[in-house]
């Protein structure tokens, strides 16, 4: 039997933020309202061990906060994820570093989130500050990077450290023109090790179907479909034209 290394079972995510809150001292009343959005509605899947799975679905399906829900961003409002031990990381824009802590620094504080020992760190230390090609920037803090160095040392900290599931989001399609290419290598190099369980979210097509063994599409925070990459693609790129067509035609009616 397959071994499974991701189970997602019916997992509801809501966002919940203060919409308006005011407070009358006099009266002693306190009066807040909360606009609540469901991001995911219940969403079950199972990855198997080395299967690489690309997540695809038009802008505010839930992509992100399903990968950050899986990485422990986000705790699940309702249903529950298993990883079964396996040490994962999430390469993701925005997530993850001390601004006020040097590059260096940020090196070994998420080696040690991510489970790796000191040992483990410093033998890879030489190898991630090569790959990160940021030279002496990486004794400054953080917080002087730019996006794309932000992004290419994150990038390094995930492709050399290697835990056992990497979630990926969009990422590689940020930096310039030859990291770009040298981390999409970087990764093709690491997903063709059969024992590594990876999920990309992306909004290349082309990406997705070169590097992912299924796909996953995600729908309104729902599940679509979930099987070989050709097929699902396909059937996302034609319900993408149709919605497209829609939009068009809907917008002419309104001029
Ligand atoms: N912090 C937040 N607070 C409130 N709503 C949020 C928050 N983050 C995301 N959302 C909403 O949740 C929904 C899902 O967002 P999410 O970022 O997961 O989608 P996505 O599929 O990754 O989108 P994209 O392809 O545009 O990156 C969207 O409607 C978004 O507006």
């Amino acid at each position: 039997m397959e071994e499974i290394a991701i189970e997602v079972k019916d997992v509801h995510v809501i966002y919940r933020s203060m919409k308006s809150f005011s407070v009358r001292k006099s009266l002693g009343q306190i009066r807040q309202r909360r606009d609540c959005y469901e991001a995911l509605k219940g969403v079950s899947f199972t990855v198997p061990k080395g299967k690489i799975i690309g997540i695809i679905g038009k802008n505010g399906s839930g992509k992100s906060t399903l990968l950050k829900t899986i990485a422990g961003v986000f705790s699940p409002d309702e249903g529950e994820i298993n990883t079964f031990g396996n040490r994962l990381s999430l390469l993701a824009i925005g997530v993850g570093f001390q601004s006020n802590l040097s590059g260096f620094e940020n090196i070994f504080l998420s080696g040690l989130l991510l489970g790796f020992s000191e040992k483990e760190i410093r033998r890879r230390l030489p190898e991630i500050i090569e790959f990160s090609e940021l030279g002496d920037f990486i004794y400054k803090p953080v917080s002087s990077y730019s996006s794309g160095m932000y992004s290419k040392l994150a990038f390094s900290i995930t492709a050399i450290l290697d835990t056992e599931i990497i979630l990926i989001d969009e990422v590689l399609s940020v930096g310039d023109i030859n990291f770009r290419e040298k981390s999409y290598a970087k990764m093709k190099e690491i997903i063709s090790d059969h024992d590594k369980t990876v999920m990309i979210v992306s909004h290349s097509n082309a990406s997705i179907l070169e590097l992912c063994d299924d796909v996953l599409w995600i729908h309104d925070g729902l599940v679509k479909e979930y099987g070989p990459a050709a097929q699902v693609v396909e059937n996302y790129e034609g319900f993408m034209q149709r919605y497209r067509r829609r939009h068009a035609n809907d917008a002419k009616k309104g001029q």
